[in-house]
């Protein structure tokens, strides 16, 4: 039985597996992260394995309370991963990417694969079906875009998150929706439909938090997988035992 934990920089998700079974999942704040982990390896005692993929500011030193309990490993650029990496910066390429992108060559052996991960910020990674790791794109997600417009002018409110009338919005909190819930759902159509030209079959997974929200306004008909990440984490874990 393991632990999988992904610090992301909005929020820490984790997932009790045993085997490729998910057996439960959580979500909590960063502040609350020791007293989350104790709760839960208190209701799995069976747990040998805490696995950890982080990209928010919480490091390695901040897991190792637990080593006296189990075995912890925290994932880095310098483990073996299933794809090769095209990368042309390979140590600053974000370990949640590579994850996705290991998690996505394992599931989805022999084939072309765009990993949308709609998080704090929206990362598409592609793998091919030779199994290198190209790149992608990086941009806000949908919350950092409600607050960006806020933070960075003088007369736009915060917003949350509302499914906008329509692209013509009549108000200052329409045109924002629209802005925002639009643009965002156009932009990954648009990226979707930019793949398309170049490699004729691809498969795409679509994870994040905002996944599910996303999922039924794009035009383009994808896979969504909110615990993908977490999934990956646990496979990529067992990747790296057989392959070490
Ligand atoms: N309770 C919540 N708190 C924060 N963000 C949330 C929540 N529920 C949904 N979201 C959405 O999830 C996105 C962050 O996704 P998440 O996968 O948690 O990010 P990260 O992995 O970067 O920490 C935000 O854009 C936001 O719209
Ligand atoms: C792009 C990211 C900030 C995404 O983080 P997230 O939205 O998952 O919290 C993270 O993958 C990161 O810090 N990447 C480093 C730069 C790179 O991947 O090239
Ligand atoms: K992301």
């Amino acid at each position: 039985m393991i632990l999988t934990v992904d610090v992301g920089n909005t929020r820490i998700k984790a997932s009790v597996f045993e085997g490729n079974t998910t057996l439960e999942s959580f979500v909590f704040e960063k502040n609350e992260l020791e007293k989350k982990i104790e709760k839960i390896l208190e209701k799995y005692p069976k747990c040998s394995d805490l696995v950890v993929a982080s990209v928010g500011n919480i490091e390695k030193q901040s897991f190792l309370t637990f080593e006296n309990r189990l075995k912890v490993h925290f994932f880095t650029q310098e483990d073996v991963f299933p794809f090769h990496n095209k990368y042309a910066t390979p140590k600053t390429l974000g370990i949640d990417r590579m994850i996705l992108a290991a998690g996505a060559t394992l599931q989805f052996p022999k084939q072309n694969r765009l990993v949308i991960d709609a998080g704090t910020c929206i990362t598409y990674d592609f793998i091919d079906e030779n199994d290198n790791y190209l790149g992608g794109a990086i941009s806000p997600g949908l919350r950092l875009r409600y607050e960006s417009l806020h933070n960075f002018t003088a007369r736009l409110p915060l917003l949350t998150l509302e499914e906008p009338d329509s692209y013509v919005g009549n108000s200052t909190a329409q045109a924002i929706h629209s802005g925002v819930v639009n643009g965002f759902v156009y932009e990954i159509d648009g990226f979707i439909d930019e793949y398309r030209k170049e490699f004729s079959n691809f498969i795409i997974i679509l994870t994040g938090g905002d996944a599910d929200f996303l999922a039924k306004r794009l035009k383009n008909t994808i896979f969504a997988n909110s615990n993908f990440l977490l999934e990956s984490l646990s496979q990529t874990y067992q990747y790296k035992i057989d392959n070490d």
